[in-house]
C-alpha cells in the first residue's frame, strides 16, 4: 500500500528546504505527501503570519506541481496542534493497513520526547526522519531507548506495516530555516532562491515579514 506521510510545520514562511525534503520524501517513499500547517504550534512562540497568511504562502509554493498537497486540518481545530491528534484522525480515515509517517526534521526529531503523548505516536505512525545540518547530535535516553529497537534501514522496511518504525530517509541536507528567511526580509533583503519564485512574485504574501 503507499505510505501516506506528513510534514507538520509552522511555515512561517514555507521555504524551499521545507519542499525540497518534502518532494524528496514523497520520492524516495513513493509517498502521498501533504503539508500541514499547525493551528496553535506547540512548543514555541505564535508565528508571525496569521493562519491565513500562511496558507496564502503555501498555496502558493505548492502551485503548478501535484505530488505535494496542503492537509489544512490543524488550522479546523481550536487549541495547540498536538501531532497525536492529527494522527490518531489520519489513521482512522485511511485505516489500520496503510504505511503512514511522521516526518520531521532532525531538530524537530530531537526534541521528539518532550511532545504530548509522544509514545503513542508510534502506534500510529512510522517516523521519518530528515537530517538538516548541524542537528546530528545524541538524542535524549529516553527517546534513544524508544527508538534503538524502532530502526529501520530502508524503505522497504516500513511498506509492510502500518507504523512503529523510525527511518533516517537519505535527502538532501539544506542549510536554512523560515527564521533565516525572516531576518533577510526584517533587514530588508530578498530571500530569492529561498523561497518559491512565485512566492515572490505576489509582494502581498511576505509583507507580514518586513519591517
Ligand atoms: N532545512 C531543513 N531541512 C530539513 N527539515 C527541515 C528544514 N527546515 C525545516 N524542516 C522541518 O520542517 C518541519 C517544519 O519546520 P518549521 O515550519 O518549523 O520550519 P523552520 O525552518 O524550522 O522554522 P523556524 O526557523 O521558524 O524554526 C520541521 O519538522 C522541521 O524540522
Ligand atoms: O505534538 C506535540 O507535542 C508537538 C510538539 C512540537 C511540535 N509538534 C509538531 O511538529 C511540527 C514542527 O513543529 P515546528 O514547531 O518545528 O514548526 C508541527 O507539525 C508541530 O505541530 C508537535
Amino acid at each position: 500500500m503507499r505510505p501516506l506521510a506528513i510534514l507538520g510545520g509552522t511555515f512561517d514562511p514555507v521555504h524551499n528546504a521545507h519542499l525540497r525534503v518534502a518532494w524528496e520524501a514523497a520520492e524516495l517513499l513513493d509517498a502521498e505527501v501533504r503539508l500541514l500547517p499547525a493551528n496553535v504550534p506547540p512548543h514555541r512562540a505564535q508565528p508571525l503570519a496569521s493562519p491565513e497568511q500562511r496558507v496564502a504562502l503555501l498555496r502558493a509554493a505548492l502551485r503548478g506541481q501535484d505530488r505535494l498537497a496542503l492537509d489544512l486540518r490543524e488550522l479546523q481545530r481550536a487549541g495547540p496542534s498536538w501531532s497525536i491528534d492529527t494522527l490518531v484522525e489520519l489513521r482512522r480515515e485511511i485505516g489500520p493497513q496503510r504505511p503512514l509517517l511522521l516526518l520531521v526534521g532532525a531538530d524537530a526529531f530531537a526534541g521528539l520526547s518532550t511532545w504530548h503523548r509522544w509514545r503513542e505516536l508510534f502506534e500510529q505512525a512510522h517516523v521519518g526522519v530528515l537530517p538538516r545540518p548541524g542537528y546530528a547530535g545524541p538524542l535524549d535516553d529516553a527517546l534513544e531507548r524508544e527508538t534503538r529497537g524502532r530502526r529501520v534501514d530502508g524503505v522497504d522496511g516500513l511498506r509492510g506495516r502500518p507504523a512503529g518504525g523510525v527511518l533516517e530517509i537519505d535527502v538532501t541536507p539544506l542549510d536554512f530555516s523560515a527564521s533565516r528567511i525572516r531576518a533577510l526580509l526584517a533587514e530588508g533583503r530578498e530571500p530569492r532562491y529561498l523561497v518559491p519564485d512565485a512566492v515572490l512574485a505576489d509582494p502581498g504574501l511576505l509583507a507580514p515579514y518586513r519591517t
